[in-house]
């Protein structure tokens, strides 16, 4: 019997929407450039680096062996001799300088001596060791013999210099691996994965030209107003420059996802006829750390070279969070200094450049304050869902190029899809497409709209059959939801009942507000959780059982009520004060025993609606008999047909 309540996006709990905000688009690129004239892309073949970094350390290494080794050529390598030929030499006068540590003596000739046992071959420099048991008075006869006693090495050891080199050559290899690291990184970055691999070359980015314009962007003129002034200035930069204006370095698009914070994005640049760079902020996320961060810096470049020219980052959320908040998973660092690189270049912009950058987010409320300083992004413009007129102007713009039949009203249609933003009402007009399409028909029917609206709104059916008693079940469940839709005063009205198993539900009530609403009364929210338990109430009142079905209605019901004491005032134990963060621990706001309140509260309140839903069913047992009977025949009812079940009278107005 499980079943959603399916309201709008609009609905008061943090709607979780099923629309992923992850990117959707192809992560082969670091980023798209549109609107560049062909041959403006640097897409030179480049030499792989880290060989010429390899080649480099090596090179250095053969130049000082060289060195050492030509060092000791030039001093002479000296003969190691005994001691016994030493003292003879020394007897015979014939020694000019020696150098003693020890008992080690190093020394040199004044004349070449033959050495002894190799007639054909002489030496001048020598070492030699004293025996440890030599009483002779060599001191003596060295000045007897006016010998220099030297106080440093006669003889450069040999390879002294080379083994030092040698003790520092894993240094060295560490630095010169980190070197090779860096570029190897700097390369991904422009590259992609095929660079990060080493044999790669950047990828060419195929230039096209942004078509889209405001034209194509519909029922946000008000959005569309404020960043006309920056279409304004990329159009001629100079006028704002002679004037010594800076123009907004950049702009926050903030809004639900679908909004058309990316089409906005596009249109700036396609009014303006700039080139458009476009970047997931996800894509900058990357297993190295460091790659991020170079990628920045080669989109900026990139832009400046071609400027005026718009920079567009999507998802800035996903790197933008304020430090310290929740933070999605991995790319810890890794986006704290993309994010700081996003921040450094910015500084660095002198405000003339004609680089304007624009970012996109539907958490605005989590993000860094670095951000949002002047100088950065010190512009914000949160785009809403659209409104009734905005709704039927953002269809008409779809429906251009899908001919419509003569039945299909989309001022109706706009009346019945409250919160629903521009991504749903397009898609909307694309399911119709598809299904007169596959009927083969070359029109747009009425139903091919009714029937897309109820897929998207309510899931699609799914084919299986559902056993008597389920069906029973479930009849009374959706009947309970529709009716405690009907009756209570203020609620919105209800659109749909069905009990055909869609997803994981099944069954659905759905209901939408009469007009576009923007807040909530405590009245209408108590309303909406009476309603939410009323599928678990006629179940038990009427059959006596508690179900699993009753799920996902536990859910809402729950997260309305904690909204309610928690974060809108809403209870008077509690008090108007905000006790649970939209994220994060509420027990960083709030003391343990006013969160016990706000348990208490919840409880409560849900208790209060539970009660009041079995007493309103009970009451209206006849209603809640007639709804039932008719979704059993019928298995879906709409609107005007569940208020007749339920002998309700009711003007549709849709
Ligand atoms: N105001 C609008 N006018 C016309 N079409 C719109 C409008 N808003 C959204 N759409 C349609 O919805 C599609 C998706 O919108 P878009 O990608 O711009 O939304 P978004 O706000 O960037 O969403 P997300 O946060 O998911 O990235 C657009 O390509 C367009 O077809
Ligand atoms: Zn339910």
């Amino acid at each position: 019997m499980s079943d959603q309540d399916k309201r709008p996006r609009e609905q008061p709990p943090a709607d979780q929407d099923d629309r992923s905000n992850g990117s959707q688009r192809p992560a082969d690129q670091p980023w798209r450039t549109e609107g560049l004239p062909p041959g403006k892309q640097g897409d030179k073949p480049r030499r792989p680096r880290w060989l010429r970094w390899v080649a480099f350390v090596a090179g250095g290494y053969l130049v000082l062996f060289l060195l050492t080794t030509m060092q000791d050529q030039m001093a002479g390598s000296a003969e190691t001799v005994s001691y016994t030929e030493f003292s003879a030499q020394v007897q015979k006068g014939n020694v000019s300088e020696i150098f003693a540590r020890g008992d080690t003596i190093q020394g040199q000739l004044k004349n070449e001596a033959p050495v002894p046992g190799k007639s054909d071959s002489k030496y001048t420099k020598f070492t030699t060791e004293r025996p440890t048991f030599a009483n002779d008075d060599l001191y003596g006869a060295l000045q007897k013999a006016g010998t220099t006693v030297k106080a440093t090495p006669v003889v450069q050891q040999r390879g002294a210099l080379w083994n030092l080199l040698i003790s520092f050559a894993p240094i060295l290899l560490l630095v010169g691996f980190y070197i090779w690291l860096f570029r190897r990184q700097q390369r991904a970055a422009g590259g992609g994965l095929s660079g990060l691999l080493g044999g790669g070359q950047k990828k060419p980015v195929d230039p096209q030209t942004v078509r889209t314009t405001f034209a194509d962007v519909a029922g946000i003129d008000e959005v569309e107003d404020e960043i006309s002034e920056i279409v304004d200035y990329l159009k001629d930069p100079d006028k704002y420059r002679r004037l010594g204006a800076r123009a907004p370095k950049g702009v926050l698009l903030s809004g639900a996802p679908g909004t058309g914070k990316t089409l906005l994005a596009r249109a700036t640049a396609g009014e303006a006829g700039v080139p458009f760079f476009s970047a997931a902020a996800s894509e900058f996320i990357e297993a190295i750390v460091g790659v991020g961060a170079s990628r920045v810096r080669q989109l900026f470049s990139e832009a400046r070279k071609v400027a005026p020219a718009i920079i567009f980052i999507d998802e800035i959320d996903t790197i933008g969070r304020a430090r310290g908040g929740a933070r999605s998973f991995g790319g810890h660092d890794e986006g704290e200094q993309t994010l700081n690189q996003i921040l450094t270049e910015m500084d660095g912009f002198s405000g003339t450049e004609g680089v304007v950058v624009l970012a996109a987010t539907n958490r605005a409320d989590v993000l860094d304050a670095a951000l949002l300083r002047p100088g950065r992004f010190d512009r914000t413009i949160t785009v809403h869902a659209p409104d009734q007129k905005g709704r039927e102007a953002i269809l008409r713009v779809h429906a251009r190029g899908k001919p419509l039949a003569a039945d299909v009203d989309l001022t109706a249609v706009s009346k019945s899809t409250p919160g629903m933003t521009g991504a749903d009402l397009a898609n909307l007009l694309n399911e119709a497409a598809l299904a007169a399409a596959r009927d083969g028909r070359s029109e747009i029917r009425r139903r091919d709209l009714t029937d897309a609206l109820e897929k998207i709104q309510l899931g699609t059916a799914r084919n299986v059959v559902m056993p008597e008693e389920e069906r029973r079940r479930t009849a009374y469940h959706e009947g309970g939801h529709a009716l405690l839709g009907m009756i209570q005063v203020g609620a919105d009205p209800v659109r749909k009942v069905s009990i055909i198993p869609r997803g994981r539900a099944l069954g659905v009530t759905l209901s939408t507000p009469e007009m576009d609403r923007y807040g909530y009364d405590a009245e209408y929210l108590r309303g909406r959780i009476i309603g939410a338990l009323g599928g678990m109430a006629a179940e038990q009142e009427i059959l006596g059982v508690v179900t699993t079905g009753a799920e996902s209605d536990l859910q809402t019901a729950t997260q309305i009520a904690r909204s309610m004491v928690g974060r809108w005032g809403m209870s008077a134990a509690v008090g108007p004060v905000s006790v649970l963060p939209v994220d994060g621990d509420p027990r960083a706001f709030a003391s343990d025993s006013l969160l016990n309140t706000v348990d208490d509260e919840v409880r409560r309140l849900i208790d209060e609606c539970y009660q009041e839903a079995r007493r309103l069913l009970r009451d209206n047992r006849d209603r809640l008999e007639g709804i039932a009977e008719q979704l059993l025949r019928h298995e879906t009812l709409d609107e005007a047909d569940a208020y007749a079940a339920a002998g309700i009278p009711h003007d549709a107005r849709t």
